[in-house]
């Protein structure tokens, strides 16, 4: 099967320090991976290489076969290649549901910026509100953005990227800063879009047990190298793994987070 993504020697350096170096890799459509590695691995760099919010100094993102070197993070996303919203594109004063309709409404605008062929408002409602189910948000629909738990902030986000309809979903630590009650409900949510058989996704995560729970496949960044690639088991199997990473940090990371 054709990788829907892959990359070609992929590397960003910030002055003297290579970030993310050299990482070959590619992932079938419809497939959950997950990104493992000690803080400052390179894994949001590798995603913001990605999603376009920056240019590599060597190497290439190819979606579908298609070079996305000239291709800006919008551009991208037009294609089907999405970046989880930070809160900073969550509107705070108004409510989960305007937030999620402005997104679907956002993707209409970007499909079709040229026809002006937006969706019926009550339309965009409908699929707003399906999302916000999706995301297990029902019954918060007309609650204040600002006034959400942390977890249920996060949900909100998925529930904006998941409106903007692309093919791939970059998932950014989506249990950052929640407390251990949330966690749950968010394995839920990745487990349901999962289950729509709809998406690829990519996921970064220090939550050893819910990457296991949730992911066909694991790689391996440590030092901006890919370290290694393959099933959950055959990473947990995995010498090289264990001495850079599971045996070493990765008790230290799972205390952080
Ligand atoms: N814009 C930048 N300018 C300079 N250095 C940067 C920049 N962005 C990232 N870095 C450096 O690149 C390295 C990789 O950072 P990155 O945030 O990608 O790691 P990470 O694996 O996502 O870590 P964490 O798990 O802590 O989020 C770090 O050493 C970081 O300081």
């Amino acid at each position: 099967m054709e990788p829907i993504i892959r990359t070609e020697n992929l590397t960003i350096r910030f002055g003297g320090h290579t970030a993310v170096s050299h990482v070959n890799f590619e992932m079938p459509p419809r497939h959950l991976k997950s990104i493992i590695g000690p803080n400052g691995a390179g894994k949001t760099t590798f995603f913001n290489l990605l999603s376009g919010e920056l240019k590599p100094t060597e190497g290439d993102v190819f979606f579908k076969g298609e070079s996305m070197a000239s291709l800006s993070a919008v551009a991208r996303t037009r294609k089907g290649l999405g970046r989880s919203f930070q809160i900073t594109n969550v509107f705070p004063n108004l409510t989960v549901l305007e937030n999620v309709r402005l997104a679907v409404q956002s993707k209409e605008k970007i499909r079709y910026q040229m026809a002006r062929h937006f969706l019926h408002y009550k339309q965009m409602i409908e699929e707003a509100e399906k999302l916000i189910a999706l995301v297990l948000l029902d019954g918060k629909e007309h609650a204040i953005a600002s006034q959400l738990s942390h977890g249920e902030k996060r949900k909100l986000e998925i529930a904006m990227l998941l409106a903007l309809d692309t093919e791939v979903l970059l998932l950014d630590e989506p249990t950052a800063g929640m407390s251990l009650e949330e966690v749950p409900a968010i394995l839920d949510v990745i487990r349901k879009i999962k289950q729509t058989g709809e998406k690829t996704i990519l996921l970064i995560e220090h939550k050893m047990d819910m990457i296991l729970d949730l992911s066909d496949s694991i790689m391996v960044l440590f030092n901006g190298k890919l370290l290694a690639d393959g099933s959950p088991q055959e990473i947990m199997d995995n010498e090289t793994v264990q001495n850079a990473y599971l045996g070493g940090l990765y008790d230290e990371n799972l205390a952080e987070s």
